[in-house]
């Protein structure tokens, strides 16, 4: 439905925007996940129309619509600070989009039905000074849908709301995607947000899309160190290939006589090269278990409620290794004592070091 074809941005000689290229399909939940100033804002100001790239194209449907005036798109927009009306009530919010567009049979249902989808039934008549953030940023989602646009783009629309509310209004989001059908396109710096709430995430680094993909891949099969890095927290070993067959590669991991076994991907590509091996802390398996392990000391635990994390030093490198808490069973390991620290063989991904 949308295609970003070899986009650029340039700013005062620096490239904000860096070739990005990205489809996104009908009814798609697809977020653009990355630190701060890689360039995902500019990106979603140059999809509405805000922002003329300095090269590429822009396609809706097939047309391009790179250089199209903002007002010509059937594209909304929810920003971070809502830009609310803050003399009118939230039903007059609600019905200005309507209202400017001139489309104002059935404005009343419409209306209504946006503002019971956003669950702010009884608060019509308040105005947006006299409401919640939260229920502002209800209104601003609402104020948005009601002209069904094609697609809808959300600059961290949830980033000024405490943790609790952030969570609840993520989960409202995604029902309310679902149920109008809209495409979203939604930016965060927040990868546990990305994560629940993405049909696919793109994450970017320094104006370009390292990886985009579902979340589930993103997460469990991450193409550089960088996406392994950003999205949740992992354990990086090193060692160098020393066989590579179409099907399975062999690689040492330094440090130990470990020899490690993986399918092949397009990770590795010849013997001797040098690989990073990413391992969720939620995979390292304490004791005598998993296909691999390696002796480790512990040098600190963390408790976190359900988990422990324990940050162990050992023969591969440092190491952190989060396991279930559980009352009563034993008394956590404690800093100085030694444990095998292991891993099955499907937690492995090789990245290109
Ligand atoms: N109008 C502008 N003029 C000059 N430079 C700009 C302009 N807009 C953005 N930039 C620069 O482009 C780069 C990308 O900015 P952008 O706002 O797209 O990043 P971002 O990923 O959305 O960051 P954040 O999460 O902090 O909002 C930054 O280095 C920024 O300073």
């Amino acid at each position: 439905m949308l295609k970003i074809d070899d986009v650029s941005k340039v700013f005062d000689g620096a490239r904000a925007v860096d070739r990005v290229d990205l489809d996104v399909n009908e009814g798609e939940f697809v977020t653009l996940l990355g630190p701060s100033g890689c360039g995902k804002s500019t990106l979603l100001r140059m999809i509405a129309g805000f922002e003329v790239p300095s090269s590429g194209r822009i396609l809706m449907r097939g047309k391009d619509m790179s250089r199209d005036p903002a007002y010509q798109r059937e594209i909304g927009m929810v920003f971070q600070n809502l830009a609310l009306f803050p003399h009118m009530n939230v039903y007059d919010n609600v019905a200005f989009g309507l209202r400017a567009r001139k489309r104002t049979d059935d404005l009343d249902r419409r209306v209504r039905e946006m503002i019971s989808m956003v669950g702010l039934e009884g608060f019509e008549s308040r105005r947006t000074g006299q409401i919640s953030g939260g229920q502002r940023q209800r209104v601003a989602l609402a104020r948005s849908l009601v002209t069904a646009p094609d697609v809808l783009l959300l600059d961290e629309p949830l980033s000024a709301l405490d943790l609790k509310l952030r969570r609840q209004l993520q989960v409202e989001l995604k029902r309310i995607q679902r149920e109008t059908g809209i495409t979203f396109i939604f930016v965060t710096h927040d990868q546990e947000e990305a994560l629940s709430m993405s049909d696919r995430i793109a994450v970017m680094t320094a104006g370009k899309v390292d990886q985009y993909g579902s979340a589930v891949d993103i997460y469990h099969k991450p193409q550089t160190e960088f996406v392994a890095r950003f999205v949740g927290e992992t354990n990086f070993l090193s060692g160098s290939v020393c066989s590579v067959t179409s099907e399975q590669t062999e690689l040492d991991l330094d440090g130990t006589d470990i020899r490690l076994s993986v399918a092949t991907t397009s990770a590795a590509r010849r013997q001797g090269e040098r690989m990073s091996v990413s391992i969720r802390p939620e995979h390292v398996l304490l004791g005598a278990r998993g296909e691999y392990s390696v002796p480790a000391r512990v040098v600190s635990h963390s408790f976190s409620g359900a988990t422990i994390t324990y940050a162990l030093d050992s023969a591969a490198g440092p190491l952190l290794a989060q396991v279930p808490f559980q009352p009563g069973r034993g008394h956590p390991l404690l800093p100085g004592e030694t444990v095998s620290a292991g891993w099955p063989n499907d937690a492995i991904t090789l990245i290109p070091a």
